[in-house]
């Protein structure tokens, strides 16, 4: 059995580690940690874990993390970056579920996340936690950076048409929309009820921090220069995320040689549903469930092709990417505990 620890299991992200570890055959829950939660039994907290999670809250500092085989930081950035070296040192895996180690330059990271990086000797060796591109780093890591919620969406949306050098990546536009839940468990005026429900706004116009992480990415998929507009958008539901990225085809492509492009793309991606070509994915067809699901569209047969993505921001786009790489990591097939058909409706 894998024994698993979880810094900051009393989030968004750290309860949905929780619900699918709790069923997943090779863990053995180990240490669930809160600062202000300690000796709370996690099933007080969450009584959907009654009967399935028996352990308690530990506070970080009591909590020993390095009995562990592998621990999962579902915490803001800033905090596995603090405590990653020494667990490591001690043999035990690390994904963090933040952005400690999404972006390989220090410089960046901290002009964008306003902190500074205080492992960057650890940058480099981090693997990028997107199984569907990266499959390889991460079957090999000792330490995994999962991608952002946003970013899981661009890349595998765009990677098949950039890869083939179909669309000019320097004109990409992302109009993504995330469910609250996105905005984390933590008390803040605009997720409160009356702010964000029967409204709907975009934010992060100006920039947001999911556009140099996905930018990097993008860029290693083509030698021509990348140039991404990302506008993110909160919409009035709890989960779910759906992102519409356009390109602009350079090259002459039939609708079927595109559908077949991604087809064979994501024919060895167990989460990755390519749907017909012109499908509407909605998002709650992935809701409690791994799977992302993507769809085709051109208007007019013209030279605008525009991908539709689906997925629910704190499985696929969080808590089970993150064990889709504990599975990686730990040689196991990469759908083991992730086999959960969404909730309709
Ligand atoms: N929500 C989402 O859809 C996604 C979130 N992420 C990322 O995952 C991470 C967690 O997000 P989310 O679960 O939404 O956040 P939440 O705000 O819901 O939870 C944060 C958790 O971290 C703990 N925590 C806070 N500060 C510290 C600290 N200094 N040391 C130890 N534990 C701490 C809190 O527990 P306590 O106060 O009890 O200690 C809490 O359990 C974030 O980095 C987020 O950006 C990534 C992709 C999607
Ligand atoms: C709706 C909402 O607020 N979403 C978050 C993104 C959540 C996510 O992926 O987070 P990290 O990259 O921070 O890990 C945001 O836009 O900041």
């Amino acid at each position: 059995m894998i024994k698993v620890g979880i810094v900051g299991g009393t989030g968004y992200t750290g309860v949905e580690l929780l619900r699918l570890l709790a069923v997943h055959p090779d863990v053995q829950l180990t240490a669930i940690t809160s600062r202000k939660e300690d000796g709370l039994p996690v099933a007080d907290m969450f009584p959907s874990l009654r009967g399935s999670v028996d352990i308690a809250f530990s506070s970080p500092d009591k909590a020993d993390l390095t009995q562990c085989d592998v621990v999962f930081f579902a915490t803001p950035h800033g905090v596995a970056m603090a405590q990653a070296p020494a667990l490591l040192a001690a043999g035990v895996k690390v994904i963090d579920l933040a952005a400690d180690f999404r972006i390989k330059d220090k410089a960046v990271f901290e002009k964008w996340y306003k902190i500074e990086h205080t492992c960057p000797e650890l940058l480099e060796e981090a693997a990028y936690g997107l199984a569907e591109l990266n499959r390889a780093a991460i079957q090999g890591a000792r330490l995994v950076a999962n991608p952002g919620c946003y970013p899981t969406t661009m890349q595998l949306g765009y990677y098949p048409l950039l890869k083939a050098g179909l669309i000019d990546a320097g004109g990409l536009i992302a109009d993504c929309k995330s469910g609250v839940s996105g905005a984390g468990r933590k008390a803040e005026i605009g997720t409160l009820f009356s702010e964000s429900s029967d409204n709907f706004k975009a934010y992060g116009v100006a920039g947001h921090r999911h556009t140099p992480e996905t930018s990097a990415q993008l860029q290693k998929f083509t030698e021509d220069k990348v140039a991404l507009v990302f506008t993110p958008h909160l919409v009035p539901m709890i989960r779910g995320m759906h992102s519409t990225l356009y390109g602009r085809l350079t090259k002459d492509v039939t609708n079927e040689e595109l559908q077949a492009l991604f087809e064979e793309q994501y024919k060895d991606s167990p989460f990755v549903d390519v749907m017909p070509f012109g499908s509407h994915p909605e998002t709650r067809s992935t809701r409690g469930s791994n799977m992302l699901r993507l769809a085709l569209h051109r208007p007019d047969n013209g030279n605008t092709v525009i991908v539709l993505v689906v997925q629910d921001n704190l499985v696929k786009g969080a808590s089970g990417q993150a064990v889709q790489c504990m599975n990686l990591m730990f040689g196991l097939e990469e759908t083991t505990g992730l086999k959960q058909i969404a909730l309709l409706p």
